[in-house]
C-alpha cells in the first residue's frame, strides 16, 4: 500500500543574497522521489541538504527551476506533506499538554476538540507512546520528545513525511529506536520519506535509495540503490556485506568534497559528516 504522489525537482537552483555578496548553494539539481519511497539525503556540512528540504516543503521557494507534487509546481506548503525537524525542543509548544501539540495542526482545519483528541491519542499510540496525552512536552526525554514530534507530523494523515536530521539530538539507544519506528511506520502507513542526515550508516539502513550530494553549487553526486530488503534489522542488516559496501563509497564521496572544500581536514572518529 503506497500513498501520495510523485514529489520532482527540476534543475532547482537556490541563490542566497546579490550581486558581489550572491551565494550560490543550489545548482541545477535535479531527482525524483517516488510514492511509498525512503530516500536519505546526505552531503557535506553547508552543502544545502537544509535549504533542499524547505524547498520540497513548499517553505522556501527556489531561485530557478521547479518543484512539483503530484504534477504541480508547489507554491507554499502541502497538505499532503509533513516536517519534522531535529529541534522537537523549538518545535513542541512547552505550555500545551502533549496531545494539544500533536493535534495542532488540525486545529486550523476546523477540526473539533474530541476528534481531535481521538487522532492525536492515535497518533501518539503508532509511535509507541501511550498515556503520555495529558503531560506536557518538557516532562518527557528527549526521545519520547521527538516522538511526539513525529506524531505531529503523523496527524495530518499526510502521505509524505520530510524529516531534517530528525534524530540528531537523542541518544544512541533511543537513536535506533526512533530509527526502527520510521521504517515500521513507512511500512504500515505506505508514507513516502525524505531524511537529511548526517549520519552516513543511519541513511544506508534507513533508505531505498541514497542520493549524495556535493559540488560547487551543490548538485546529485551520486544515487546508490539500497538493496537490503525491507525487514531492515539493526544488527544483522549493518552486518551484511552490501551494508559495508554502501557507507564506504558513500563516506569515500563525502570525503572527496570536504578535502576539496578544506586542504586541512582532521581525521573523523565516526562515520559521519
Ligand atoms: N536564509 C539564509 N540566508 C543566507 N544564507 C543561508 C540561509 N540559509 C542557509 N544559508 C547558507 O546556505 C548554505 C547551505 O545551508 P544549509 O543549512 O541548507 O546546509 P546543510 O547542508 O543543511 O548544512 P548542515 O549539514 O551543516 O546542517 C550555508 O552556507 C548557509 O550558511
Amino acid at each position: 500500500m503506497t500513498r501520495g504522489a510523485e514529489l520532482v525537482v527540476d534543475n532547482v537552483g537556490v541563490t542566497y543574497g546579490q550581486g558581489a555578496a550572491a551565494h550560490h548553494v543550489l545548482g541545477g539539481l535535479t531527482l525524483k522521489v517516488e510514492p511509498g519511497e525512503s530516500v536519505c539525503i546526505v552531503g557535506p556540512s553547508g552543502a544545502g541538504k537544509t535549504t533542499l528540504l524547505r524547498c520540497l516543503s513548499g517553505l522556501s521557494k527556489p531561485t530557478a527551476g521547479t518543484v512539483s507534487y503530484a504534477g504541480q509546481a508547489l507554491t507554499g506548503p502541502h497538505s499532503d506533506i509533513a516536517v519534522v525537524s531535529q529541534d522537537y525542543r523549538g518545535s513542541l509548544l512547552p505550555w500545551m499538554r502533549v496531545w494539544d501539540n500533536v493535534a495542532f495542526p488540525l486545529q486550523g482545519r476546523g477540526v473539533k476538540r474530541a476528534q481531535r483528541r481521538r487522532r492525536a491519542e492515535e497518533c501518539l499510540a503508532s509511535v509507541g507512546l501511550r498515556d503520555v496525552g495529558d503531560k506536557y512536552p518538557w516532562q518527557l526525554s528527549g526521545g519520547m520528545q521527538q516522538r511526539v514530534a513525529i506524531a505531529r507530523g503523523l496527524a495530518y494523515d499526510a502521505p509524505v513525511l520530510l524529516m531534517d536530521e530528525p534524530f540528531g539530538s537523542v541518544d544512541a539507544q533511543s537513536r535506533f529506536d526512533l530509527e526502527d519506528l520510521t521504517l515500521r511506520l513507512r511500512r504500515e502507513l505506505g508514507i513516502t520519506v525524505v531524511l537529511v542526515t548526517h549520519d552516513i550508516d543511519e541513511a544506508v539502513y534507513l533508505g531505498d535509495r541514497v542520493i549524495v550530494l556535493g559540488g560547487r553549487p551543490t548538485g546529485v553526486l551520486d544515487t546508490l540503490t539500497v538493496a537490503l530488503g525491507t525487514d531492515r534489522d539493526q544488527l544483522s542488516t549493518r552486518a551484511e556485506p552490501r551494508f559495508a559496501e554502501l557507507r564506504t563509497r558513500v563516506l569515500s564521496q563525502i570525503r572527496g568534497e570536504d578535502s576539496a572544500a578544506t586542504p586541512v581536514v582532521a581525521a573523523p572518529h565516526k562515520e559521519s559528516v
